[in-house]
């Protein structure tokens, strides 16, 4: 949360001339409600599934950039829709996701104590990101652009 998935998959999208989704924008269009909401209201495990279907939609029919959340990793159905895929991995460290994200409540996991919580979900999720990921780009020193160029550069992808 707060890595740049979201800013940096459209810019790269731009520079690639191809389109950008994100599966959060996607569910939101779909469902009619806010994240939050349907974390308060169904719970983790429904958003789960329908953020599932989400990345199967998306890359099913679409041939650009796709943005995921950062919790998308923790279904083992999506895991298995990203084998294969030139998936980059955003990292950041903590202090610098707190900077970014902070107390923000759109996102629910981080919206009581964002520290300790950024820690424990990455001490949960690190090997699952690394697990599904083709190249691994630090964003904390770098602007959106350079983030979007550092990805294009370790995926090898043609700047359009
Ligand atoms: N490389 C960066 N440097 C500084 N701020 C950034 C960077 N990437 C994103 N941000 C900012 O951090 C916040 C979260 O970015 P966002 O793209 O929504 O992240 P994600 O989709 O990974 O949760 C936004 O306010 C965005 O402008
Ligand atoms: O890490 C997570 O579990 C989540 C990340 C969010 O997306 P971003 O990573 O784009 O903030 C959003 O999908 C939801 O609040 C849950
Ligand atoms: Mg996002």
């Amino acid at each position: 949360m707060g890595s740049g998935k979201s800013t940096v998959g459209a810019l790269l999208a731009e520079r690639l001339g191809a389109p950008y989704r994100d599966t959060d924008a996607d569910i939101v269009a779909a469902q009619g409600r806010e994240i939050s909401d349907i974390f308060l209201d169904e719970g983790e495990e429904h958003f789960r599934a329908l953020e599932r279907a989400a990345v199967a939609a998306a890359l099913a029919e679409h041939p650009g950039v796709l943005a995921l959340g950062g919790g998308a990793v923790l279904d083992p159905g999506t895991r298995a829709l990203l084998a294969g895929r030139p998936v980059a991995y955003l990292s950041m460290d903590v202090e610098e996701a707190v900077r970014r994200v902070g107390l923000g409540a759109a996102r629910p996991l981080l919206a009581v104590n964002p520290r300790r919580q950024w820690r424990e979900l990455m001490d949960a999720r690190r090997h699952l990101y690394t697990e599904v990921a083709r190249v691994v780009v630090a964003t904390d020193e770098r602007t959106p652009d350079e983030v979007a160029q550092a990805i294009l550069d370790a995926l090898e992808l043609k700047d359009v």
